[in-house]
C-alpha cells in the first residue's frame, strides 16, 4: 500500500488520547497520512502529528471521510450509529476501526483482540472484511489473561466477578471519584491530624459525608464510589444481568469464533460487574471450571505462553501485593494473572485474579494493532 490516508475521529477524548500516545510510541504515524476530524472544531488546526493534512475536518463530512482508506474512531457509539450507515450508503468500501460497542455484535464485524483471535481476524480479512471493533474492556482483559486456557480448549465455564475502575464510566467520573475522595478527607482532616481522636467518630463523619446531599456524586447517578462501591454497571438486560455482564458471555464467544452465547457449543461466561474506586485498571476474580484436572504448574505454563503481555504472578503474599494491583499495573500493557490455585470445589475448579489497564488493552491498543495488521498486509 502507498502511504494511506487514515482518518482519526475522537482523537482528543480519553480513549483517543491514549491511542494517539501509543501510536506515537510505536511509530505508527510513519506509515500513514493522518487526517484528523472533529465534531466541535472543524477548520481548526490539526494536532502536531499531522503531516500534509494540517486542518481539522468536520467529523460529519462524509465526502472528507470517504477520502480515507481506513477510519479509526474513538468518538463514541452515537457517532458510529449516525455516520457508519451513511458512509457505507455513500459507497465507501474502506476499513472502519471502532472503539464503541454499537457494531460489535453485527454479523459483518469482527471484535479485534489479535493476541487472542488473530486467526479469526485473518480469516475475515481474506473474505474482504472491513469492519473491526474493539471489545469491551473487561472482556478483552480477561481474554488477555486467560487466553492460554481458552486456546487449549480447557475451559468448561467461567464466572468473572469484576472490580471495575472509574475510567470505564468516563473522564468526568474519574474526576468525580477524586472529588469524592477529597470531600471525605476534608470532612475529617482535623481528627486525622490528632492521633488521639476516636476512629469511630471519624468513621461516622465519613458516612454522614458520603450520604449528604452536597457530596459530589452527579456523574455516578447519585451514588458514592469513594469509600464504597457500586454493584451495577450499564443498563439492565434480560436474565437479571446488566449489559456489562451480558457482554462477558456474548463478546467472549464472538471473539473466540465460538457459536453465539447461550447456544450449543458456546462457553458459559457470567458473573457480577462492580464499579470500585480504582482509576483506570479493571480487576477480576475468576472461578474457572476446567474440562479436566490439569496440574497447576501446567496451567501456569499454558497461561504464560499465550502472549507477550500476560504475566503469571506466583501465589504468594509479597509478590501479589507488589505486582497484582491496579497501582502496579496502571499505565502499562502488562496483564498480570495470579492467586492461581485449585478451589475447594474440586481439582477441576481454578481460582484466579487478574488486573489490566482498561484504556490500553481494554480500549486503545487493539485498535492501533488492527491498523498495523491492515498496513502490513
Ligand atoms: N471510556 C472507556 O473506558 C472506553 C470507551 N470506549 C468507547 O470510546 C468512546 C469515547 O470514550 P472516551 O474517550 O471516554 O470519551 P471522551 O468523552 O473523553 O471523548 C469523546 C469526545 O468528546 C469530545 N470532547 C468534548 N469535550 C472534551 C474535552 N474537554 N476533552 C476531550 N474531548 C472532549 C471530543 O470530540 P471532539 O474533538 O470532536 O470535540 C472527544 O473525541 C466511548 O463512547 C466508547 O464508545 C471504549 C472502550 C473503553
Ligand atoms: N462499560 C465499561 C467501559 C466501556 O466503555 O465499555 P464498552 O466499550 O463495552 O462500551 C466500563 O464501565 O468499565
Amino acid at each position: 500500500m502507498a502511504t494511506p490516508l487514515v482518518g482519526l475521529v475522537g482523537w482528543r477524548g480519553m480513549v483517543g488520547s491514549v491511542l494517539m500516545q501509543r501510536m506515537q510510541d510505536e511509530g505508527d504515524f510513519a506509515f500513514i497520512e493522518p487526517v484528523f476530524f472533529s465534531t466541535s472544531n472543524a477548520g481548526g488546526p490539526a494536532p502536531a502529528m499531522a503531516k500534509n493534512e494540517k486542518k481539522l475536518y468536520s467529523a460529519d463530512d462524509i465526502d472528507a471521510l470517504k477520502r480515507c482508506e481506513i477510519i479509526i474512531t474513538c468518538q463514541g457509539g452515537d457517532y458510529t450509529k449516525e455516520i457508519y450507515p451513511k458512509i457505507r450508503a455513500a459507497g465507501w468500501k474502506g476499513h472502519w476501526i471502532d472503539a464503541a460497542s454499537s457494531l460489535r455484535m453485527v454479523d459483518e464485524s469482527v471484535i479485534i483482540l489479535d493476541p487472542v483471535n488473530r486467526p479469526v481476524i485473518d480469516s475475515a480479512i481474506s473474505k474482504g472484511g472491513n469492519l473491526w471493533v474493539g471489545g469491551n474492556c473487561t472482556v478483552s482483559l480477561m481474554l488477555m489473561a486467560m487466553g492460554g486456557l481458552f486456546r487449549e480448549g480447557a475451559i468448561e465455564w467461567v464466572s468473572a466477578m469484576t472490580y471495575q475502575a472509574a475510567s470505564g464510566a468516563g473522564a468526568q467520573n474519574m474526576r468525580e471519584l477524586l472529588s469524592q475522595m477529597g470531600a471525605l478527607h476534608d470532612a475529617v482532616k482535623v481528627e486525622l491530624a490528632d492521633p488521639a481522636s476516636a476512629i469511630l467518630d471519624i468513621d461516622r463523619k465519613v458516612a454522614e459525608t458520603m450520604r449528604s446531599a452536597n457530596f459530589p456524586k452527579k456523574n455516578f447517578r447519585n451514588t458514592a464510589l469513594a469509600g464504597s462501591l457500586i454493584p451495577w454497571i450499564d443498563v439492565p438486560v434480560e436474565h437479571g444481568q446488566t449489559k456489562e455482564e451480558w457482554k462477558g458471555g456474548s463478546e467472549c464467544n464472538k471473539i473466540l469464533g465460538n457459536p453465539p452465547f447461550r447456544s450449543a457449543g458456546s462457553i458459559p461466561i457470567d458473573g457480577l460487574c462492580v464499579r470500585i474506586g480504582a482509576m483506570r485498571c479493571h480487576s477480576q476474580g475468576l472461578t474457572i471450571k476446567l474440562k479436566k484436572d490439569i496440574p497447576l504448574s501446567d496451567i501456569e505454563g499454558i497461561l504464560a505462553s499465550a502472549n507477550d503481555w500476560v504475566k503469571v504472578v506466583p501465589n504468594d503474599r509479597e509478590t501479589t501485593e507488589r505486582d497484582l494491583t491496579p497501582a502496579a499495573v496502571t499505565g502499562t500493557l502488562t496483564v498480570p494473572v495470579g492467586r492461581l490455585h485449585k478451589l475447594a470445589m474440586g481439582p477441576d475448579y481454578l481460582g484466579a485474579f487478574t488486573v489490566g489497564d482498561q484504556l490500553l488493552w481494554g480500549a486503545a491498543e487493539p485498535l492501533r494493532r488492527m491498523l498495523r495488521i491492515l498496513l502490513e498486509r
